[in-house]
């Protein structure tokens, strides 16, 4: 199979060293707000936290907010990127691997690595690893090593949207009570617009809006005639080949590379849902994040405190369906910390091939959202025209399909003159979140085993 690198010389990674890029102002700007947001969060809220976890967290916060304080002035002023030092989770030899090599090629430059320096992918995600760090090294009770400082923001972004949840819900409900058995073709229709309806669930999150409300308020089936044509990548039909012809071979199990909690993390399960009941999948894995992670993405307990909400504001019967999936495990939630390194999704093979051995006993991955679309293609300045097989670079576990909302300036698989057409129509969108991509590859990598 034709590699990237033997067609032509890689792209460059997207980086804050472009004044003129999307990844400079993000740095510039909107990182310095979301961190700044969480050393206010808690600070406001030191008393609450203190009346949940002990006075004792009172010595806690101050240190966590000391480091965090810290790490704002090292983003702020450029300095160097540190390499990670304790130990307590298992991800810091690869963290420091990462930082090695991009420290590597800025030596090559005769650059230091820095936050505007350095590979965007790098230190977007370093910056929620060293959040993360400061709350391990602050805090000395360590009663709030593990406490979720975005979980405020989630929760709230979840009921504000609870208008939007209730139509998809009642939605959803009424299409599985219709559905016919053993006739595929009578779900084809209803499979697109639960494939567009979860696309459309990423387009609210809360990092592109710094950490400010952002929540899915309007009819999310009214909206799906009109987004239509904001598809600019369509695989909607290769996608329902596969599903259907897998449908013959007897259910798969199937896994979701989650994005957001809140409306996009109820959308995946209502999609998931629909996979179950015409007899696609028999089993759904939902990979999550083991740490808050760009704000709003979804870790455990977001999916917990979805199902309490579902079941009091009136839509008992989908949390009561949903339990029993997790509780008779034909639902299934793992993590892993590939998920909250830099590396793309192409190293994954050789930094945690278990992971890698995993994912190729799935006969499908939905790959969610801006963030995986950046690491499924390694965050490279694709001319946009690239073949998105090309721009693969070879991830290949099992089939998969990407379902993401434009929120970053990188983009491959688009017919020539699509990128053009849409910047004529507004020069900001690959970044709104207005347009979205369905892609689909069918391949799957030979030398995978494959158990489904
Ligand atoms: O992965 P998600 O939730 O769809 O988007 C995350 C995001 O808002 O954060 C990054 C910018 O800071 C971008 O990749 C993207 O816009």
């Amino acid at each position: 199979m034709l590699k990237a690198e033997d067609a032509f010389p890689l792209p460059e990674p997207l980086s804050a060293r472009h004044k003129d890029s999307f990844a400079y102002t993000t740095m510039k700007d909107r990182q310095p707000v979301i961190l700044t947001k969480v050393i206010d969060y808690l600070f406001r809220e030191r008393k609450e936290i203190a009346e949940v976890y002990g006075d004792d967290v009172l010595e806690d916060l101050k240190a966590i907010n000391e480091l965090l304080a810290q790490l704002r002035y090292e983003l702020m002023t450029d300095k160097p990127l540190s390499p990670l030092n304790e130990s307590e989770l298992p991800d810091v030899h690869d963290w420091n691997h990462s930082l090695e090599e991009a420290r590597f090629d800025c030596a090559a430059k005769h650059e230091d690595c820095s936050w505007f320096t350095a590979p965007w992918l790098l230190v977007e995600c370093y910056l929620y690893r060293r959040i993360k760090d400061a709350f391990l090294k602050g805090s000395g009770t360590g009663k709030l090593k593990h406490f979720d400082f975005f979980a405020d923001q989630k929760k709230s972004s979840l009921l504000d949207s609870l208008s939007s949840v209730r139509i998809l819900g009642n939605f959803l409900l009424d299409k599985l009570s219709h559905l016919q058995p053993g006739n595929p073709d009578a779900s084809k229709t209803l499979f697109f617009h639960m494939v567009e309806l979860s696309l459309w669930g990423n387009k609210c999150d809360l990092c592109i809006s710094g950490g400010n409300p952002n929540a899915h308020t309007s009819d999310p089936l009214a909206d799906l005639d009109v987004f239509r044509q904001n598809i600019l990548s369509d695989h909607l039909d290769d996608i329902w080949s596969f599903v259907k012809s897998s449908m013959s071979l007897g259910p798969a199990e199937i896994c979701f590379i989650a994005d957001n909690a809140g409306f996009e993390l109820f959308s995946d399960l209502a999609l998931a849902d629909f996979c179950v009941s015409i007899g696609f999948a028999s089993k759904v894995v939902f990979h999550v994040k083991s740490f808050p992670w760009f704000v709003s993405d979804t870790v455990e307990s977001d999916v917990e405190f979805l199902l309490k909400v579902l079941e009091e504001e009136g839509l008992c019967s989908l949390a009561l369906r949903w339990k029993s999936y997790f509780e008779t495990e034909r639902w299934s939630i793992e993590s892993d910390h590939f998920w909250t390194l830099s590396e793309p999704f192409p190293n994954m093979k050789k930094i945690r091939p278990l992971l890698y051995e995993r994912l190729s006993r799935f006969r499908l991955l939905v790959v969610k959202g801006d963030l995986n679309y950046r690491k499924l293609l390694s965050d490279l300045n694709w001319e946009h025209h690239t073949s998105f097989e090309l721009a693969l670079r070879q991830f290949h576990p099992c089939a998969l399909v990407t379902l993401r909302t434009m929120k970053s300036d990188m983009v491959a698989g688009l017919r020539p003159s699509v990128g053009k057409n849409a910047h004529t129509i507004d020069p900001n969108w690959m970044i709104t979140g207005k347009y979205g991509l369905v892609q689909f590859s069918g391949r799957k990598d030979t030398e995978s085993k494959c158990s489904v």
